[in-house]
């Protein structure tokens, strides 16, 4: 009878079984009922159910996933039942037991039709609870581990509330997180709790008190990978100033070592400040900066610089690298660039450079922009020797010897030749773009002054690709966190300017359009003007394939955005030419965008399915034991069903190439079926209701994996990296103290021994002959 629980939860006492199970007479068997049964976990639950005597085992299955084949030893034995049946139906049985799994798990199958996956879900747990309500029988339901979501606890207790949106994917992937994946690399893990400042881009000036792009993230740090930090507990705030001298570059911090591609370096930015605020956080690079800065981070990752605002230079190398080096871009991002001539670390300016200068020493009245007149150009000469930070760039460029650097300049503001002031549409029907002028600049500022109701993108060289970018301190998906920030969801080009109204027009920062180009060509030209990426990122339009790492890349070297185009509804266009963006800027991780796609069915599923279990628990006094399933493998696995054991088994079999998908360094723990199913019947009849993680924490990244495949079955495949969907959970790692403890459990099978296991089952069912390695175990 169920009375209290771990959770602190008094129940009512459970429906009383059929009289008939009081009876003197009746037999002593128990009438199990395994929902899914027919599938790959529950095919191996019905055996092992099957195995004591006193069960009688009613199977219900619609096949979707499930097949007889998995049942062929029991069909027809007296102690069993297979009806072909769906769970979202009622289903009437006398029974005392309720293994409910009845749904598809892996996500092909599951993305197939998610309503129906909701719906097996929710109607089907609901069918489930109003018959275990009927008979008194007892339920379980396999809940799974996708309720954590992409988990900022490692490993996943089962108190830990999970990091998930239920109208997404998983959960959404903003860039940070895959930077992180991306960046992170479990070469480095001293790396792992780098903190990534956002680089201190300039601000343009502030209209109407609002700051235009970039202005807000320079001084702005974010914990990297995880949550707020003491200095900033939540969010960014509006508009802090950076003081130079707490800035730090890490230069080379990270190299990316992938071996089908060529190695590349980033450079991240941190914040002094905070790091000593929190040393904890930084280790080694706490240990640094008190040595001045100055001492190697490790010998592979490059050294710590002081870096002077002034002497920032584009923050990723390649940029350099592929570029002539005689063009290295000295930029300000959201000020205009312009080439002068650097001579043994000075810059020398040109006849013809006018406008504004960078440099160290001045400010503009609204804000703490380093600008220079061009009145103080005989002075730049002696300010921007602090650029010897450059050299350290590139090899190529310890001796110095003249090359040519943009200089920031300013443009004129957009609003005095084509823009009412007074009037927050556009009015530019007169307007013709003027190509040789117009640059990514004249686009943000000018889309910042218009209200967002009225921007419409008309145009998109590459639609597939385009962007629309939004600081981080306009919004912030979680209320919970901050009041301030609005939620706006993915946009497509039709439903942006729908998305974009609610958000007030007069607290909001503004907002950037950037469509990238196809043309590779058009990449690093010289005359290029760099747009920030100060701000999250979100796809406007469904990817032409769903390549966020390849895209990621893009986004981490500068490229060319070709023509952008914005209309008003009034017909007046807003244009830009050979925008480029920079890499974008780390954001929090509760900032993520959101990402309307279709595989939150079975996550929420889930959810839902927990939650019925327990109200029916608290309402009705139903026994109900949660089970949380970590990733299982086994035989009987749908050899084409799309999850990473049974792929990489069946191509290693069939001699393909292993397909890890980007970045490799996701982790998963692989739980072996005989184990899986050893916990679920443990759990069922002790007395803990759950919910109770279920998975082997044997934790192995997907190139581990692959290369533990490869040893153990086919030595000769390859491994290929291939594009991963944007919402792939980066860990994932049970926590399983309390079903050691409850329920006396833990797993036996290792990763290395179960695979062969698995491998025998492959290879009758693909008609090949035996395995080599089987030997060995
Ligand atoms: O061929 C492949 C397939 C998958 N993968 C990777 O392997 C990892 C695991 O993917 P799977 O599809 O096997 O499983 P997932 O962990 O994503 O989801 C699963 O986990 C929890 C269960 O409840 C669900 O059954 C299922 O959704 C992912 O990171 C995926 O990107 C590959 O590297 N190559």
């Amino acid at each position: 009878m169920a009375t209290a629980n771990g959770n602190g939860v008094t129940t009512k006492p459970p429906p009383s079984s059929s009289p008939l199970r009081n009876s003197k007479y009746c037999q002593s068997n128990m009438r199990i009922l395994v929902t899914g049964g027919a599938g790959f976990i529950g095919s191996h639950l019905v055996d092992q159910l099957m195995e004591n005597e006193k069960n009688e085992v009613i199977v219900v299955d619609n096949f979707f996933t499930g097949s007889k084949d998995n049942l062929r030893r029991w069909i027809g034995h007296p102690r069993f039942e297979l009806i072909r049946h769906d769970v979202t139906e009622t289903f009437l049985a006398e029974v005392d037991r309720i293994y409910h799994l009845a749904c598809p798990a892996s996500p092909i199958f599951y993305k197939h039709n998610p309503v129906k996956t909701i719906k097996t879900n929710v109607i089907g747990t609901l069918n489930m609870l109003g018959l275990a309500k009927r008979v008194g029988a007892r339920i379980l339901l396999t809940s799974t581990s996708e309720v954590y979501g992409d988990p900022l606890e490692h490993p996943q207790t089962e108190e830990y509330w999970g990091n998930v949106n239920p109208i997404v994917t998983h959960f959404s992937a903003s860039f940070v997180e895959i930077n992180r994946g991306h960046y992170c690399d479990r070469d480095h893990p001293s790396l792992s709790n780098i903190r990534v400042a956002a680089p201190p881009y300039r601000s343009s000036p502030s209209y109407d008190g609002r700051p235009s792009i970039g202005s807000s993230f320079g001084s702005v740090s974010y914990d990297f990978p995880l949550g707020p930090t003491p200095s900033h507990p939540s969010q960014p705030s509006a508009s802090p100033d950076l003081d130079p001298a707490s800035v730090i570059l890490v230069e080379n911090c990270i190299r990316k070592k992938r071996s089908s591609e060529p190695e590349t370096e980033c450079i991240h930015f941190v914040d002094a400040n905070d790091i000593t605020d929190n040393e904890d956080f930084f280790e080694d690079e706490t240990e640094l900066i008190k040595l001045d800065s100055l001492c190697d981070l490790n010998p592979d990752l490059g050294v710590l610089v002081p870096l002077d605002l002034a002497t920032l230079v584009h923050p990723d190398p390649n940029f350099i690298k592929d570029t002539p080096l005689d063009k290295v871009c000295l930029d300000d991002i959201n000020l205009i660039s312009k080439e002068a001539d650097l001579t043994l670390n000075t810059l020398k300016l040109s006849s013809d450079d006018s406008d504004f200068i960078v440099s160290p020493n001045e400010t503009t009245p609204n804000n703490s922009d380093l600008i220079l007149n061009n009145s103080d150009v005989d002075n730049f000469e002696l300010k921007v020797s602090q650029l010897d930070l450059l050299p350290k760039l590139d090899p190529d460029l310890i001796n110095p010897k003249p090359i040519e650097l943009r200089v920031i300049t300013k443009h004129e503001p957009i609003e005095n030749t084509y823009m009412s002031l007074e009037d927050s549409n556009l009015n530019l029907k007169d307007f013709e773009p003027n190509w040789n002028n117009e640059h990514s600049l004249v686009l943000s500022e000018s889309i910042l002054r218009v209200a967002p109701s009225d921007l419409h993108l008309t145009k998109c060289v590459f639609p597939n690709l385009a962007y629309l970018t939004i600081p981080c301190t306009d919004f912030n998906v979680r209320d919970s966190i901050s009041p301030n920030f609005h939620v706006v969801p993915t946009a497509t080009l039709d439903t942006l300017p729908r998305l974009l109204s609610p958000i007030p027009a007069g607290d909001s920062l503004g907002y950037v359009i950037m469509v990238k180009s196809d043309d590779p060509s058009s990449y690093h030209t010289p005359d290029s003007y760099i747009l920030p990426a100060t701000s999250l990122s979100f796809p406007v339009k469904d990817l032409p394939s769903p390549n966020w790492l390849t895209l990621l890349d893009h986004l981490t070297t500068p490229r060319r955005l070709s023509v952008t185009l914005a209309k008003t509804p009034h017909g007046d266009a807003l244009s830009a030419k050979d925008v480029f963006m920079a890499p974008p800027i780390p954001v929090p991780l509760d900032m993520r965008p959101l990402c309307p796609l279709i595989w939150s069915c079975y996550d929420e599923g889930k959810r839902v399915a927990e939650t019925l279990m327990f109200d029916y628990h608290r309402q009705h006094g139903i026994e109900i034991r949660i089970a949380r399933i970590f990733n299982t493998y086994g035989p009987r696995m749908n050899i084409d069903d799309g999850r990473v054991v049974s792929n990489f088994i069946a191509q290693a079999l069939r001699g393909e190439p292993l397909t890890v998908q980007l970045p490799g360094t996701q982790t998963r723990s692989f739980c072996y079926v005989s184990d899986m199913v050893d916990g679920l019947i443990r759990l069922m009849e002790g007395d803990n209701i759950g919910p109770i993680n279920i998975g082997n924490p044997g934790e192995f990244t997907m190139i581990e994996l692959a290369e533990t495949v490869k040893e153990l079955i086919n030595p000769e495949v390859t491994v290929k990296r291939v594009e991963n969907t944007p919402d792939d959970p980066r860990q994932r790692k049970p926590d399983i103290t309390k079903a050691k403890t409850i329920l006396g459990w833990e797993p036996k099978v290792s990763l290395r021994q179960g695979l062969p296991l698995m491998e025998e089952d492959f290879r009758q069912r693909l008609g090949l002959s035996e395995s080599k390695v089987k030997a060995k175990f």
